[in-house]
């Protein structure tokens, strides 16, 4: 067994420094009593939240929040984490992993008894890669706390806080707290937190989305909290994939961990929910605008829709195209300053737009840096380099709600980019489904994404089909409208919508800052989703006349808003095609048209129709072949 060397961190203060020596003679000690970790892959459990052993006061606060039965990474972790066991768990994402330790740790929390021992530190630390997860899991994990009713306190640390507001944070002794990993020295360093107590108070440590973690450069910091852990602390480690990041992790700070590597039933091994359907249209890079305009005015997609693009330019370009045609969209990206993050999440999230145009985290600073150096850009080479907040990421462990589409707009790096945009939709019992537009020099990328996907069940059928209810005709009747319209959208409209957006959510920032102090749930305070644009779109081109459309995407849309108003989707915002059309029949049950809409002409597609990839019946199959990204 791996030894594991703990290395000093700069910046740490000398006592620090006596804890981590004795803590690395603690590591030496564990690491002679190692024994062997145990591998489960979990399969077939259907258990109940009581039969898992979960307290009532749990199980009523799920069902307030409309959770009634546990997913399966949840059916598996739960119990091991109540006998105190150190886990790994590997499930994929949107399975449910946050509230798969966020509940026992809760209840183990409530029967510690707080008179008996008086703590000077955190009993739980829950470590996440980003602000945003950081502010999910705190979210999350307050509101357990309150529908329990219980007297427990949880805050969250995020490094961007001073001294004095981390002081204040931990003024009421809290039992949880949830930060990234480079708040923690960032604690010891200036005396809010002290090592010591970490060590004596410690009992829990969760590491969420652990495969980020060390990529996101916190190796240092995670070691300066590892070296103070004591041998007592149950350590779980959370992940969507499996990676040598994971094992590095595993071999620092677990012992002898149970290791659950979810399979499900119809779904054996596959990275990406099989309750997510995926498509993609191949399209040249200038005719993506035409094509997303297709999806989104003859609204053949459903709605909410997370729209991923490389670059943060693409992202003012494309919403500024959607204004032109009277459709209104929101924009998150890492320049913008946290609190503007957070309440673009939460509107979102509430259902106030139906669309966001998000640029994920790595991807984009690459594509920004590898942009050819033409006059264009030796232009504007005095331009203030943006700067980017590298605790931000909208991909992973993000848990968007209600999210039906997601577009790759641009086609994500990696194959890992693919699984975690994709996983943004289709969380937990829900479905989703995903459009990927692939010009040309993207297909080679792409090609890689449908080989990883392909596994033995899939692997003569591909698992990303071409999407269904767009006809050439519909694309090609609104050609005209979007090229005339892609022109108007210069590089210096777009250059100067993203600095004025910029300015303006500095300016929101601080007074969102000061609003949600006193109204935390106010979410309609500041819209997000407000034109950017100086000038007003052309009236005409709000909305699309039927006689443009042709009748089969006529059909697909309709299709489309029944299958929607039938999930409770009903909310309009902007026109679309068949504005005039008042039909207001009710729709058949389970009318997702992807599933059942035949695009040869009868409207009513048969189960099998075009967009069902797997036949959900072979559950007897196993997958024993492992993948990882
Ligand atoms: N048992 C359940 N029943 C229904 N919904 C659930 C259940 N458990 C969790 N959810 C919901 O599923 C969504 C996804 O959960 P969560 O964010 O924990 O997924 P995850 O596995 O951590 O995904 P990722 O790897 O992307 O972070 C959340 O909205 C959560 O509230």
């Amino acid at each position: 067994m791996s030894k594991t060397k703990v290395k000093p961190v700069e910046d740490v203060n000398p006592e620090v420094m006596d804890v981590v020596k004795e803590a690395e003679e603690v590591e030496e000690q564990r690491n002679l009593g190692e024994e062997e970790e145990e591998e489960k892959v979990e399969e077939d459990v259907d258990k109940s939240f009581e039969e898992l052993g979960l307290d009532s006061r749990l199980i009523r606060a799920l069902s307030k929040k409309g959770i009634e039965k546990p997913t399966l990474i949840q059916q598996s972790s739960i119990p091991y984490i109540l006998e105190g066991k150190d886990i790994v768990a590997r499930a994929k994402t949107g399975s449910g992993k946050t509230l798969a330790y966020l509940l026992p740790l809760l209840q183990k929390l409530f029967s510690v008894d707080s008179g008996s021992k008086k703590k000077l530190a955190p009993s739980a630390f829950i470590l996440v890669p980003s602000r945003e997860l950081c502010q999910q899991v705190y979210s999350e994990v307050s509101s357990l706390i309150e529908l329990c009713r219980v007297q427990l306190k949880a805050v969250q640390l995020t490094s961007s806080m001073t001294a004095s507001d981390m002081r204040n944070a931990l003024a009421g002794l809290p039992e949880i707290l949830v930060s990234t990993p480079a708040c923690i020295p960032k604690c010891f360093a200036a005396g809010v937190l002290e090592p010591t107590a970490v060590s004596e108070s410690l009992e829990i440590l969760v590491l969420d989305e652990a495969d980020l973690l060390l990529s996101y450069g916190y190796e240092d910091n995670l070691r300066s909290v590892t070296s103070i852990i004591p041998r007592r602390c149950q350590c779980l480690l959370m992940s969507a994939t499996t990676s040598s990041d994971v094992e590095k992790l595993k071999k620092l700070i677990l012992h002898n961990p149970i290791v659950l590597t979810l399979t499900e039933d119809n779904d054996k091994e596959e990275p990406v929910p099989s309750n997510v359907q995926q498509f993609w249209i191949s399209c040249s890079a200038q005719d993506k605008l035409l094509h997303i305009l297709a999806l989104l005015k003859l609204e053949v997609v459903q709605k909410k829709i997370l729209i991923f693009i490389n670059t943060i330019d693409m992202g003012f370009k494309l919403k500024l195209f959607l204004e032109k045609f009277g459709i209104k969209s929101a924009i998150l990206n890492g320049e913008l300053p946290q609190n503007s993050r957070l309440h673009i999440l939460e509107q979102f999230n509430a259902g106030l737009f139906d669309y966001l145009i998000a640029t994920d985290d790595n991807s984009q600073t690459k594509k920004e840096k590898e942009e050819p150096k033409g006059e264009e850009n030796n232009k504007s080479k005095k331009r203030r380099k943006p700067k980017l907040d590298a605790e931000f990421s909208v991909v992973r462990g993000i848990d968007f709600k209600k999210v039906h589409t997601v577009i790759n707009f641009d086609m994500p790096q990696s194959v890992t980019g693919y699984i975690h945009r994709i996983g943004r939709t289709g969380r937990a019992y829900s479905s989703g489904s995903s459009v990927s537009l692939v010009s040309p020099d993207e297909m080679e990328g792409f090609e890689d994404i449908k080989s990883f996907l392909a596994n033995d069940k899939n692997k003569d059928s591909d698992i990303i089909t071409p999407f269904p209810l767009l006809t050439e005709n519909a694309v090609e009747s609104l050609r005209y409208r979007a090229e005339d319209v892609a022109k108007s959208v210069t590089k210096i409209s777009v250059r100067e919508s993203r600095a004025q957006d910029l300015r303006n959510e500095i300016i929101n920032s601080e007074k969102l800052k000061a609003h949600f102090e006193a109204n935390p749930r106010d979410l309609d305070l500041l819209r997000h989703d407000k034109p950017l644009s100086k000038t007003a779109p052309a009236p005409h081109l709000k909305d699309i006349p039927e006689y443009l459309v042709d009748l089969k995407t006529q059909e697909a849309s309709k299709a489309v808003k029944l299958a929607g108003a039938a999930m409770g989707n009903s909310r309009r915002s902007g026109g679309g095609a068949g504005r005039n059309n008042k039909n207001k029949k009710r729709s058949r049950k389970g009318g997702d048209p992807l599933k059942t809409f035949n695009p040869n002409g009868s409207k009513r597609g048969h189960g099998g129709g075009v967009g069902q990839k797997k036949d959900s019946s072979d559950g007897s199959t196993k997958q024993k072949k492992q993948k990882t990204v």
